[in-house]
C-alpha cells in the first residue's frame, strides 16, 4: 500500500476560510472582530516566527491580532500583570503565551493566571479538567486540528486502536483524551513505554508527539494505519523532519501527514477557531 498524503496545508486553508466566515458575521452582528494577543517573552528565534505567523494569520481571517514582545528578563511579576490587564480588557477575546518561557519564570504559574475563557490554547486546568470530564470548553490547538485531519481522512475511531506516543500536557494527553471521547481504545506511550515497536504495531491510529527524528520506524506501522506525526525536529541539515520515517512508513500507512505542510498549519488554523469559539461564547453567542 502507498498511503495517501493528509495535507494539513490545504485543509487549513479550508479551515481558515470557515473562520473568515465566521467572523465577519461576528463582527457585523457585534460591531467588532474577535480579538487575540499573543505574548512572547524572549527571543528565540523560532518563537519569533512562530508568533508573528499567528498574528499575521489573525489579521487574514479578519480578526484583530496583536503580537507583545516582552523582554527575556521580564518578570513572573510582569508577565502576571499583562495577562491580568489582557484578562479584563473586553476587547480580548483570546489570550496566547508562546512556551516555552525563559527559566525565571514558572509555566504553571502563568497558564493558571489566564481567564479560562480566553485560553484559545486549552492550557489551563479548568479546561483539561472539563475535557477530560467529556465537557469540552477549548481544547488544545495541536490535537485537535489533528482530529480534523483524521476526520478528513474518513477515519473510523469508534472501536479502532489508537496509539499516541507522547504525553505532554500540550499534545500527547489532550490527544489521547479527544480520541478517546471518540470512542477509539487509547495507549499512551511514552519514555518508559516496555518495547514501542510492539506496541505501535498494534495502531489502526498512530499519532507521533515525541521530538525525536525517525523514532518512528517503518516496520512498526500496521498495514492500512492512518499516521499522524506531530514531531517538528530540525534536521543536521537544518531541515524540519518528524518523528516517523515518513518514506518507510508510507509503503504500509492509507493516510500519513508529511512535516512541514501536515499538523503544524493545523495547530494555527485550529488557534483561529479556538479564539472565534472564544469570542462568541463570551458574547453568550455559542
Ligand atoms: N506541529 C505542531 O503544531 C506542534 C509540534 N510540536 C512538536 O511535537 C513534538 C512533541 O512536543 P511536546 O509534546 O511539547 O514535547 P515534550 O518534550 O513535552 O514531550 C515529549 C514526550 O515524548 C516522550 N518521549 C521522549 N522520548 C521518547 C522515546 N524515546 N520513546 C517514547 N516516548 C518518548 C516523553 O516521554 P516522558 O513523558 O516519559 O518524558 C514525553 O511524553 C516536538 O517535536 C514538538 O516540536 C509541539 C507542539 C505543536
Ligand atoms: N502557547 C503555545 N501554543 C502553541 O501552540 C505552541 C507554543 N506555545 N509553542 C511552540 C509550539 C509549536 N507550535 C507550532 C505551530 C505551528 C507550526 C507550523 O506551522 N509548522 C509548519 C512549518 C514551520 C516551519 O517551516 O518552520 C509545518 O509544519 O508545516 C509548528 C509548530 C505551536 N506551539
Ligand atoms: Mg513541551
Amino acid at each position: 500500500m502507498t498511503a495517501q498524503i493528509l495535507d494539513g496545508k490545504a485543509i487549513a486553508q479550508k479551515v481558515r476560510l470557515e473562520v473568515r466566515e465566521g467572523v465577519a458575521r461576528f463582527s457585523a452582528a457585534h460591531g467588532r472582530p474577535p480579538g487575540l494577543d499573543v505574548l512572547l517573552v524572549g527571543e528565540d528565534p523560532a518563537s519569533v516566527i512562530y508568533t508573528r505567523n499567528k498574528e499575521k494569520a489573525s489579521h487574514e481571517v479578519g480578526m484583530r491580532g496583536r503580537l507583545h514582545r516582552l523582554s527575556a528578563d521580564t518578570t513572573e511579576e510582569e508577565l502576571l500583570g499583562k495577562i491580568a490587564a489582557l484578562n479584563t480588557d473586553p476587547s480580548v477575546d483570546g489570550i496566547l503565551v508562546q512556551l516555552p518561557l525563559p527559566k525565571q519564570i514558572r509555566e504553571a504559574r502563568v497558564l493558571d493566571a489566564v481567564d479560562p475563557a480566553k485560553d484559545v490554547d486549552g492550557f489551563h486546568p479548568v479546561n483539561a479538567g472539563l475535557l477530560a470530564t467529556g465537557r469540552p470548553a477549548l481544547v488544545p490547538c495541536t490535537p485537535k486540528g489533528s482530529m480534523r485531519l483524521l476526520a478528513e481522512a474518513g477515519a473510523h475511531l469508534a472501536g479502532a486502536r489508537a496509539v499516541v506516543v507522547g504525553r505532554s500536557n500540550i499534545v500527547g494527553k489532550p490527544m489521547a483524551q479527544l480520541l478517546l471521547a471518540a470512542h477509539a481504545t487509547v495507549t499512551l506511550a511514552h519514555s518508559r513505554t516496555r518495547d514501542l515497536g510492539a506496541v505501535c504495531r498494534e495502531a489502526d491510529i498512530l499519532v507521533a508527539a515525541v521530538g525525536r527524528t525517525r523514532l518512528i520506524q517503518g516496520d512498526w506501522i500496521k498495514d492500512g494505519a492512518i499516521v499522524i506525526d506531530v514531531g517538528m525536529n530540525r534536521d543536521d541539515d537544518g531541515k524540519l523532519a518528524g518523528d516517523v520515517d515518513f518514506d518507510a512508513a508510507r509503503s504500509r500507512a492509507s493516510w500519513i501527514t508529511p512535516v512541514p505542510g501536515g499538523v503544524g498549519p493545523m495547530t494555527i488554523a485550529t488557534l483561529l477557531e479556538n479564539t472565534l469559539h472564544a469570542a462568541r461564547a463570551r458574547v453568550g453567542d455559542g
